[in-house]
């Protein structure tokens, strides 16, 4: 990553990058999922149909998939997030772990969220963005900008093709610049000890579906997320280098009659051999 900014006065000292983990050891018993080649949309009009088929079939069995050759380089912006700024972070600055300390399981929890990049007013980024933080903001911004133009436009066309219905329906109903909650969210899981995780039942973000449309999480290294499967069985997420997991949430469920799937997830204590390190989640939420 270029840092911007090195023509002005402001060099902060650079964030420290976020060290990954090895990829546990353990067999765990994963979810059978689909790794999808969004890279070949632009192949022919028959592999976008062969795709929308698949993704189609996927989002309704089972609510997630990765997707592969998506142009992302995943370790572009692991980074350290910043425990400054603003403490009003729940949809933009920092939230420490006091911000979710009233449950029991996401006491171990911190994240810093980023507001779309629009000029709207009253829906502005938060403007008290650490100084650290603001030789990277234009990184920040054509990430969330890619994943929401192009990767999820890409998804919303394909899922209309499989439906058969007018193949921007979806697309339009999320325009970036359009009012909405989307945004990215580094979120940072801090290793628990023994008793921590007893007290906590070995869960670091109890069951949910999401609300919006379509989240995407960048797969990294520690095993800990797990979907609840067809047999309400938990099935843990593999990690498969340069995925990216996407999963439906509830508002896209519902826009499409309940077809799509708004499956239950939840993140759990990682394997023995990942129990100590740190774990970064970075999610964008189309909303
Ligand atoms: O950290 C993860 O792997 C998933 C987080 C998640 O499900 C959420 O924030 O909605
Ligand atoms: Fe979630």
């Amino acid at each position: 990553m270029v840092a911007q900014g090195s023509n002005s006065i402001l060099r902060p000292p650079p964030l420290k990058r976020f060290q990954l983990s090895k990829p546990t050891k353990e067999s765990l018993e994963w979810a059978n999922l689909i790794e999808l080649d969004i890279s070949r949309f632009d192949e022919s009009p028959q592999a976008r149909k062969e795709l929308a088929s698949t993704l189609l079939e996927s989002l309704h069995n089972t609510g997630f998939l990765f997707i592969v050759n998506h142009g992302v380089d995943e370790t572009t912006l692991s980074y350290e997030i910043p425990k400054n700024g603003s403490t009003d972070g729940r949809y933009s600055g920092f939230a420490p772990q006091s911000y979710r300390s009233s449950t029991i399981y996401e006491n171990n929890v911190e994240h810093y969220n980023f507001s779309r990049f629009t000029s709207e007013i009253g829906d502005q980024q938060n403007p008290d963005f650490p100084t650290s933080l603001r030789p990277y903001l234009r990184d920040v911004e054509a990430m969330s900008k890619y994943i929401h133009k192009d990767l999820a436009r890409r998804l919303f066309i394909l899922i209309a093709i499989a439906l058969d219905v007018e193949h921007t329906t979806f697309a339009d109903m999320h325009i970036y610049e359009a009012k909405s909650d989307s945004f990215m969210r580094y979120m940072q899981y801090l290793p628990r000890t023994h008793r921590e995780n007893e007290a906590s039942q070995d869960l670091y973000l109890p069951g949910h579906a999401d609300w919006g449309s379509l989240t995407f999480l960048f797969n990294q290294p520690i095993s800990a997320l797990q979907i609840k499967d067809q047999n309400n069985e938990w099935k843990w997420v593999k990690y498969i280098p340069n995925s990216i997991v996407v999963n439906v949430g509830i508002a896209l469920s519902a826009l499409t009659g309940g077809y799509l799937k708004p499956t239950i997830h939840r993140v759990v204590k990682p394997p023995k051999d990942q129990a100590d390190a740190p774990r970064l989640s970075l999610l964008y939420f189309i909303r």
